[in-house]
C-alpha cells in the first residue's frame, strides 16, 4: 500500500482533475533517452511481440543505439524551458486550472502527469490524495483512444489505485475525438493560420500511427482517426480531392495504419504539388512527432520529391478556444461532483428564482 494520510473526520473533501500525457525524456541525450524509450518499449501494449522474441531485439538492437539517435532529434526541437511537449502541458493544466477556478464556487484541483517519466502518476495522483481529493476525473489528452496511449495511461493510473487503501473515487474520459468544441478549435486554428499564409492545394491531416494488427484486433483508433479527419475537413468545408488523412511514426518493419505519411507526401512531391499544409490533430500539444518528424523530416521528404511549398500548422497548444473546449468537456464529466456552477446565467437564473420564492437577499 502507498502511504496516504490517515483518514479523519471532517477532513477536506475536494475534487481533482489529473491530465495525463504522453511523456518526454528528460534531457535531449542519450542518457535520458534510453530509460524512457526502455519503459516506453518494454510496456505489451506498445509492443504486442512475445516477451521471448521482443526482449533480446529491445535491449540487443534498439537500446544500444536508438537512444543516441533519438536524442539527435530532441536537441533540434528542445526549449530553453525543456521539451515541447511538457511545456505545453503545464501551460495547458495552468490555463485549464484557471478557467475552472473562474467556473466553479469549488474549483477542483488541477494537475497534469505523464505516463512515462516525470511526473509520474504514481506521484501526482498519491499528492491529490493527500489533498483531499475524493473523487478524481482522469483525462487523458490523447484525443482519440488508442490502446497504446490511452488505455496503457488507464493502466497506470489503476496500478496506482491499486495500492492505495482508501481509493478516491475515479471517472474516467475515454476520448473527444469528434467534440464539437475540439472540432472547432482545430478548424479555428486552421483558418487562421490561413488567413495568414493563405491555402494549399491540399491539406494533410496525419495523425500518429499505430500496427495494423492492433486494428485487426479490434483498436478503435484507426476509425476514430478517420472521424475526427471528415469532421475537421466538414468543418473547413473541404471536399474530397482538398484533404487527406495518414499516419506517421511508424515503427519497425511490421505494416502500420495506412497510408503512410511520408509516402503520401513524397508521392504528392512527385506530382509537383505545389502547396500541402500539414496539421496533427491527434496531438494536442507539440512534441517531437509534430516539429521534427513533420516540420523538419517530412517538409524535406515533400521538397526533395519535387514539391514547392510547404507549411506545418501547429497543434492547439494554449488557444483559447482549445483550452476553453477542454474545460467544457471537464465541466461535463463533472457533473454532480461539483454542484455550483458560477457562470453569469446561472447567477441571474437563481436570482429570478429567489425573488419568485419571495426569499430575501
Ligand atoms: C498520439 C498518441 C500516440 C500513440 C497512439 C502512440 C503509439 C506508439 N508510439 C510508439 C513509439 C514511439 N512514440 C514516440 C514518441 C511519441 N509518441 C506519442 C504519441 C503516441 N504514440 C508522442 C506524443 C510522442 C512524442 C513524445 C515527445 O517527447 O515529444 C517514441 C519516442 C521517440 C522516438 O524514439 O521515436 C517512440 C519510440 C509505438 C511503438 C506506438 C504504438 C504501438
Ligand atoms: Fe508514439
Ligand atoms: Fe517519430
Amino acid at each position: 500500500m502507498t502511504s496516504q494520510s490517515i483518514y479523519q473526520h471532517g477532513s477536506p473533501n475536494r475534487t481533482g482533475v489529473l491530465l495525463i500525457n504522453l511523456g518526454t525524456p528528460d534531457a535531449p541525450t542519450a542518457q535520458a533517452l534510453r530509460p524512457y524509450l526502455k519503459e516506453f518499449l518494454s510496456n505489451p501494449r506498445v509492443i504486442e511481440v512475445p516477451r521471448l522474441i521482443w526482449w533480446p531485439i529491445l535491449h540487443g538492437f534498439i537500446l544500444p543505439f536508438r537512444p543516441k539517435a533519438s536524442a539527435e532529434k530532441y536537441a533540434k526541437i528542445w526549449t530553453s524551458e525543456g521539451s515541447p511537449l511538457k511545456v505545453h502541458t503545464e501551460r495547458q493544466t495552468e490555463r485549464l486550472r484557471e478557467v475552472l477556478a473562474a467556473k466553479f464556487k469549488n474549483p477542483p484541483i488541477v494537475e497534469y502527469a505523464m505516463n512515462i517519466g516525470k511526473p509520474s502518476v504514481a506521484d501526482v495522483l498519491t499528492r491529490m490524495q493527500q489533498q483531499g481529493c475524493e473523487r478524481i476525473l482522469v483525462i487523458p489528452l490523447f484525443p482519440q483512444y488508442a490502446d497504446s496511449s490511452t488505455a496503457a495511461a488507464m493502466d497506470n493510473v489503476f496500478a496506482v489505485l491499486n495500492k492505495m487503501r482508501n481509493q478516491p473515487a475515479i471517472r474516467t474520459l475515454k476520448q473527444y475525438h469528434d467534440d464539437p468544441g475540439y472540432i472547432a478549435a482545430l478548424a479555428q486554428n486552421v483558418r487562421d493560420y490561413w488567413d495568414t499564409h493563405g491555402q494549399p492545394d491540399k491539406l494533410i491531416i496525419s495523425f500518429h500511427g499505430t500496427p495494423r494488427a492492433s486494428l485487426d484486433k479490434g483498436d478503435p483508433y484507426h476509425c476514430v482517426c478517420q472521424k475526427t479527419g471528415r469532421l475537421l475537413a466538414e468543418a473547413l468545408e473541404l471536399n474530397a480531392s482538398q484533404y487527406a488523412v495518414c499516419f506517421q511514426s511508424r515503427f519497425g518493419r511490421a505494416q502500420w495504419l495506412t497510408p503512410y505519411t511520408a509516402v503520401t507526401l513524397e508521392q504528392l512531391g512527385k506530382e509537383h504539388t505545389r502547396r500541402i499544409d500539414v496539421i496533427c490533430p491527434g496531438f494536442v500539444s507539440d512534441c517531437l512527432e509534430t516539429l521534427e518528424e513533420i516540420a523538419i523530416e517530412a517538409k524535406h521528404t515533400f521538397i526533395q520529391a519535387g514539391g514547392k511549398e510547404f507549411h506545418y500548422i501547429p497543434c492547439l497548444n494554449e488557444r483559447s478556444d482549445w483550452i476553453q473546449a477542454l474545460a467544457d468537456i471537464t465541466s461535463t464529466h463533472l457533473q454532480g461532483w461539483l454542484d455550483i456552477e458560477v457562470t453569469e446565467e446561472a447567477a441571474k437564473l437563481s436570482r429570478k428564482l429567489a425573488l419568485e420564492l419571495g426569499a430575501k437577499d
